[in-house]
């Protein structure tokens, strides 16, 4: 594959959108026309004969360079997972592992499909520097994580400025900041109102974990009087910039309350499933409410990959099998969560294939066994393809891969997985 620079003109001749063969032309970011005519000459033709056309996909919560963590703990409920694997593992963590580790998601986001990602982590320069690299979307936040303690908070607050400052000075449309407050459990309502407030001074997102298990809103009540959505709403956290994630334990009224206030809720049920957190977020009440709607995996020790196509295939049937109705997130819907609904969420121009609409791209292989036969190309997208019928991949109109090569592949497996053995080395070596 030919390195494409960004800023040059690209065509996609004769692939499949919405059932029909056309071609999509690209100068620079943006797609620029849509039609039987190829027009002329282009610097790069993809020949789109053998390929489907979608809107590429946007994983709305995750937690990128956890991907070194895949299969280092499973089967297991949430805050024994955390409190007793995960966070003992990431008090070793360095900058290079997270910049290995988001190299790795972010090769695996590409094959299957995913140009942006919202990611709540830590040394989250070296996230963005991955994605700026990788050629990926992304908004990045702080895990803000305070623990009820002031002088805590002033080390979290210190460390959500200095990553604020570094996005900007980065001065890339690909890369937003965020305050990631982690959630209500970890962060003081100080915390939270100052998250709320600085979100609000910079015009950036909220990112935050909510409602994720029956717990969370049994202790929030005891120590609160109020639900988690209303502690978080009377901290100012609920608003037009957040996305939160799980919200599986979200009540009737919570839901009127993110509708209200324009927040976003990202479902993650692969990770829900896993850890078994026995609900499913309320779609149905959160769209009915005006609430924003969209999908996320959530990070690679709990799901464990990072395949957007299954995340949509196990959204739509989750809610069918869990709020017992077969109509709930048909597949359109679904695939619209995964696309436009997550663009949205993140503050991004995208998820459509249009005039003027930023190039975010993907082929699916139409030769696939799950293409087969192509009675309905959404369908097939939602229930019946994973990440590996992905062949192509564009974003911002820079090919990230073409015929399923990525260049660099060899170096970011190898080094990632050596950056993952020597995290795991120098945890046990401690303990
Ligand atoms: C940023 C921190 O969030 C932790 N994390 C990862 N997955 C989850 C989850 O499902 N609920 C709550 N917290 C989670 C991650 O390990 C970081 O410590
Ligand atoms: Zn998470």
């Amino acid at each position: 594959m030919k390195e494409i620079a960004q800023g040059e003109s690209v065509l996609i001749r004769d692939v499949t959108l919405d059932g029909r063969q056309t071609n999509i032309r690209i100068e620079g970011k943006t797609i620029v026309s849509i039609g039987p005519e190829p027009g002329g000459e282009t610097d790069v033709v993809i020949d789109g004969k053998g390929g489907i056309a979608l809107p590429g996909l946007y994983n709305t919560h995750t937690h990128s360079a956890m991907s070194l963590l895949r299969g280092y703990a499973d089967d297991m409920p949430l805050q024994q997972w955390l409190g007793e694997k995960i966070w003992p593992l990431e008090a070793h963590l360095t900058a290079a592992d997270v910049y290995q580790g988001t190299r790795l998601a972010c090769l695996e986001m590409i094959r299957t499909g995913t140009v942006g990602f919202n990611d709540m982590y830590f040394f989250m320069e070296e996230t963005a520097r991955a994605a700026d690299e990788m050629g990926m979307k992304a908004q990045v936040a702080y895990g803000f994580i305070d623990l009820f303690d002031e002088e805590k908070r002033e080390n979290e607050i210190r460390a959500t400025e200095k990553l604020v400052r570094h996005i900007r000075g980065m001065n890339n449309d690909r890369i937003r900041a965020a305050v990631g407050p982690h959630a209500i459990y970890t962060v003081s309502p100080e915390g939270l109102r100052w998250c709320a407030e600085f979100s609000r001074q910079n015009d950036i997102g909220i990112h935050i974990h909510l409602a994720e298990t029956e717990q969370e809103v049994k202790d929030c009540i005891e120590q609160n009087g109020m639900r988690p959505a209303a502690l978080l709403d009377d901290c100012g956290c609920i608003t037009p910039r957040t996305v939160a994630a799980h919200c599986c334990w979200l009540d009737a009224d919570d839901c009127t309350l993110l509708g209200d206030r324009g927040a976003f809720a990202s479902h993650n049920p692969s990770s829900n499933m896993k850890l078994g957190v026995h609900r499913a977020m309320p779609c149905e009440w959160l769209r009915n409410a005006g609430a924003g709607i969209c999908l996320g995996t959530d990070g690679c020790a709990s799901n464990n990959n990072l395949d957007m196509f299954e995340e949509m295939k196990f959204a739509a049937l989750l809610q069918k099998f869990y709020w017992n109705s077969q109509t709930l997130l048909p597949a359109a819907e679904t695939l619209s969560m995964a696309t436009a609904g997550g663009a949205a969420a993140m503050g991004f121009d995208g998820g459509r294939i249009e005039v003027g609409a930023p190039a975010d791209i993907v082929l699916l292989d139409r030769a696939a066994v799950c293409n087969t036969p192509l009675h309905n190309p959404v369908s097939n997208a939602v229930y019946s393809c994973n990440g590996g019928a992905v062949t192509t991949v564009l974003c911002n109109g820079r090919v990230l891969m073409q015929d399923r090569f990525i260049p660099g592949e060899e170096e970011i497996l190898r080094e990632a997985a050596d950056a993952a053995a020597s995290l795991v080395g120098r945890a046990t070596e401690q303990s």
